[in-house]
């Protein structure tokens, strides 16, 4: 099996889907896009995450700590993953979807995160309060994010809330987001798979925009996978990238 897969990714082209956006806030910016990630590539991504059955996946995160504005405590597990030619599909869809400029040195590694039953990540947000994880040689800060599902078939809970974010009123919305939430809650995204929520961390100033706090739900059944990409203000250093 692990033959057929490598064979296969020899004759990978990568493609990109027709992503369809929406536009959920205008400040701070956030857009949701539909099938942003395919079947195939989530797939993928499920099979590097868990190379022996075992997983990869770590209770610790990548760049621990400094990304908290209330609590960084997450149950989930995160791993990232090798850039092979998919995973360097999904990149450079993300690039051109900041509009062509953005030079891929300044993308970290993408993780993934993994939640069982009862998992959660609370409350934070994903630009980096304390400096010292920001600084010019470590890349800056976290201008923007995407966090997608790569899978979450069967599941409840497990939602991404953003608690400061005004819900939006049309019905069409209830596909997307959880339109039983107190309008007091903020937005819930549902987890869909191959769906992606995009949003930019920083004010034009540079400082943390604090209305992008936000949590990944409690998994109540099933297990949940997501993906984050983030993309610095500047280059991240060659051994962080891993080039
Ligand atoms: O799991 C979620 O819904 C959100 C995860 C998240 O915010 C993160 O990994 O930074
Ligand atoms: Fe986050």
């Amino acid at each position: 099996a692990d033959d057929a897969s490598q064979k296969k990714l020899s004759d990978y082209e990568c493609t990109h889907p027709p992503y369809k956006m929406h536009l959920l806030s205008k400040s701070p910016l956030v857009i949701y896009i539909e099938n942003f990630v395919t079947d195939e590539e989530r797939l993928h991504l499920q099979r590097i995450a868990n190379p022996h059955s075992q997983g990869h996946f770590k209770h610790s995160a990548v760049l621990k700590g400094g990304n908290s504005a209330i609590h960084s405590v997450r149950t989930s597990q995160s791993t990232t993953v090798d850039r092979d030619a998919v995973v360097r599909c999904i990149e450079a869809r993300a690039l051109d979807f900041q509009g062509f400029d953005v030079p891929e040195s300044h993308l970290e590694p993408i993780q993934l995160v993994k939640y069982a039953v009862t998992e959660r990540y609370h409350f934070h947000t994903d630009w980096f309060t304390n400096p010292s994880y920001a600084t010019v040689s470590l890349g800056g800060n976290r201008i923007s994010s995407f966090f997608g599902y790569v899978k979450a078939d069967n599941i409840t809970g497990g939602g991404t809330n953003f608690p400061i974010l005004d819900a939006p009123r049309d019905e069409r919305w209830c596909k997307f987001i959880d339109c039983d939430e107190e309008y007091e809650s903020g937005v819930t995204f549902r987890p869909i798979e191959g769906n992606v929520v995009y949003w930019e961390n920083l004010l034009a100033d540079g400082r943390g925009d604090q209305r992008t706090l936000h949590a990944g739900l409690p998994v109540v059944s099933g297990e949940k996978i997501g993906m984050n990409i983030w993309t610095r203000q500047m280059p991240l250093p060659a051994d962080v990238r891993g080039d």
